[in-house]
């Protein structure tokens, strides 16, 4: 029989899991969580209001800057109960913070299984968001109960009563149900507090159990290697325990088991309900894998607990050092990143156009993009990326299938047929965007899977898309069409066959690898057309004709050409200073270093990465909203 609760504060440590609360804050991006993060941690006197600073959880530099949540976090807060029978003692909470956006929807499903409980968070001046429900709908296959909460209240746009009514529909409960607060100002913050320990329920698992622990973030720390962040399910977790990974088996020692408070605090063991965190000396996340269950070594538990998922890449790019003889630096600063990120995959690959690079394979374009920005920004590195592609599977006549992640893998002759990956997309719009967005989707070859009005003014449409039809531009677009109110958020949705053609962009009759893309049918002829005119822009006048073609295999479908001269640059120079004459001379020389030769032609380094970006760069950020 479990005796009355001990009303002592010591809040590190073995705790009672009936103390114990887990939750989790969800919001759509910006809608506010980690504001209201850092004010539950003011508010618990976690962190002294001195050392406060804005985003406390959000410990990368990246993040900070950006305003985005990359890796969760959990945190221990003590929050002494205020009323009820259980006045005056004091709960365990423990908040973890997860991600928001789409390509992390893996780290926020394992975040929310470490839960009992969700703060669903939505902006008050902006209502339910795509990423409202996709995080809601996670919440809800994970069992979790469910605080409704509008945030920003103090804003002069906040509408409270129109979406408290909008959010009570949505999750079936009464509008006055809705709780109402501002992480800017703190106002009703303490009351949240006091909900979450009255509705949410408290942990319950088997004590006397073999341990069983499951890994929700797991983060590369340069002094201590990686440290894991766990919350314990059945049995305790004690210091120095040999424990052991259920999907590889490996078993690592314990050197340091403890609890986020806001820092590290070391702990003898934790038990039931628990979160915390573990340090096993192991220098490589891939060792230590979200998802994966932890168990003693000396007495295993008999099975893992469920839902663990490899990471897959979905988007794979090329990346090329500007500089050649950065590529060593390149794969230091790769198998760095790889220490934190299990879900970054790369191998070497030669382009006749760009040299020696890697081909790398990310869960998505922010993904993608925070790779190349960290590589550019913490390593110094300057970098070209080819344009992102999806992995297609092609079977050619002879029913000889293979997996292509690159256009130059694609085989040569008579092809059966090529799969493409798609996914389920969720946009949701203002009423009078509708047609636009309608317009959009079906102009990426979407299909409607249903359309459903949330209120009399919001609308949700819902579409299979070619994953490679969005991971260009479409948030752009999408956010330029509806003048920045739609929202969207996706999920894979298994393969179609499509009819997919490669296109070659030929330089004086040699493919230029770096500019092979793999388009559909319908739009292969656009691509080259546009890809020829920017290279013959882009690319300075040779001394002879150079056409610039974009070819089906054989057939050429768009042609430019660079007409021959050579670029006298003494043309203006008259008189004998002979050593102005030079330093021109030198001058051009100099420029001719940076110039790569493919074929016969020389190219600018410029003109590569002007043609692999400019409008057909991404903006991942764009899909914030
Ligand atoms: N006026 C007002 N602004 C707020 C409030 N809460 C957050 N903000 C602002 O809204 C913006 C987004 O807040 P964040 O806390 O970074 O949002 P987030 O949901 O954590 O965003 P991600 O970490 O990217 O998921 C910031 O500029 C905040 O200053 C609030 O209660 N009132």
């Amino acid at each position: 029989m479990p005796g009355p609760l001990d009303p002592g504060v010591n809040i590190i440590g073995a705790t009672d899991p009936r103390r114990i609360r887990n939750f989790c804050i969800i919001a759509h991006i910006d809608h506010g969580k980690s504001t209201l993060a850092d004010r539950m941690l003011q508010i618990t006197g976690v962190v002294d209001p001195r050392q406060m600073r804005a985003q406390y959880l959000d410990r990368m530099d990246i993040e900070r800057e950006r305003g985005i949540t990359i890796k969760s976090q959990a945190v221990r807060m003590p929050w002494v109960i205020r009323n009820g029978d259980k006045q005056g003692e004091t709960a365990v909470l423990n908040m973890i913070d997860t991600p928001g956006h789409v390509d992390f929807t893996y780290e926020v499903s394992r975040s929310l299984a470490a839960c009992e409980g969700a703060v669903l968070l939505v902006d008050a001046a902006q209502g339910i968001e795509a990423q409202t429900l996709a995080n809601l709908y996670l919440a809800m296959e994970n069992d979790l109960r469910i605080i409704p909460v509008l945030n920003k209240i103090d804003l002069p746009a906040a509408q409270p009563e129109k979406y408290a009514e909008e959010l009570a529909k949505l999750i079936g409960c009464e509008p006055s149900d809705v709780l109402k607060v501002s992480g800017k100002t703190g106002e009703g913050v303490e009351h949240l507090l006091d909900e979450i320990v009255r509705e949410f329920v408290a942990p319950v698992g088997d004590a006397d159990a073999p341990a069983r622990a499951m890994i929700f973030d797991s983060v590369y720390d340069v002094y201590r290697g990686v440290v894991t962040y766990v919350r314990v399910i059945d049995g305790r977790i004690e210091a120095r325990d040999k424990i052991k990974m259920m999907s590889t088996g490996a078993v690592h020692e314990l050197l340091e088991i403890g609890v986020v408070s806001p820092e590290m605090e070391k702990a003898g063991a934790l038990g039931v309900g628990e979160v915390g965190y573990m340090i096993t000396g192991v220098k490589d996340v891939r060792q230590s894998r979200v998802g994966d269950t932890v168990t003693g070594h000396n007495r295993p538990a008999k099975e893992a607990l469920g839902g663990y998922k490899d990471p897959r890449p979905m988007v794979y790019s090329g990346l090329y050092p500007i500089d050649g003889s950065d590529y060593p630096a390149l794969r230091d600063a790769l198998d760095k990143l790889k220490l934190n990120d299990a879900a970054l995959v790369y191998e070497p690959e030669t382009s006749t156009a760009l040299g020696f690079g890697f081909r790398c394979g990310f869960l998505g374009l922010l993904h993608l993009e925070i790779i190349s920005e960290r590589l550019e920004r913490e390593f110094n590195l300057d970098l070209i990326s080819t344009a992102p592609n999806v992995i297609y599977q092609v079977i050619t006549e002879d029913m000889k299938e293979s997996t292509v992640t690159n256009p130059s893998e694609f085989p040569e002759g008579k092809i059966a047929e090529i799969r493409e990956p798609t996914v389920r997309a969720t946009v949701l719009v203002p009423n009078e965007f509708v047609g636009a967005v309608m317009e959009l989707c079906q102009g990426r070859r979407g299909t409607m899977l249903g359309m459903e009005y949330l209120s009399s003014e919001r609308v949700e449409l819902r579409y299979t898309l070619p994953l490679g039809e969005i991971i260009y531009d479409f948030f752009d677009q999408l956010k330029s069409k509806t003048k920045g109110y739609a929202s969207l958020d996706y999920e894979p949705s298994g393969e179609q066959a499509a009819d997919l053609v490669k296109v070659d962009i030929l330089l004086h009759g040699e493919p230029v690898d770096a500019f092979s893309a793999i388009v559909h049918k319908d739009k292969a002829y656009n691509y080259g057309v546009s890809m020829a005119g920017k290279l013959q822009k882009l690319i300075p006048r040779q001394q002879y004709e150079v056409p610039i073609q974009a070819a089906i295999g054989s057939r050429i479908i768009a042609r430019e050409t660079i007409r021959a001269i050579r670029k006298d640059v003494l043309a203006k120079c008259y008189g004998g200073d002979i050593s102005r004459k030079r330093k021109l001379l030198e001058k051009q020389k100099e420029g001719k270093k940076r110039m790569k030769m493919v074929g016969r032609v020389e190219v600018p380094q410029e003109a590569f990465i002007a043609a692999l970006s400019t409008s057909d760069s991404p903006d991942p950020k764009a899909a914030k909203k």
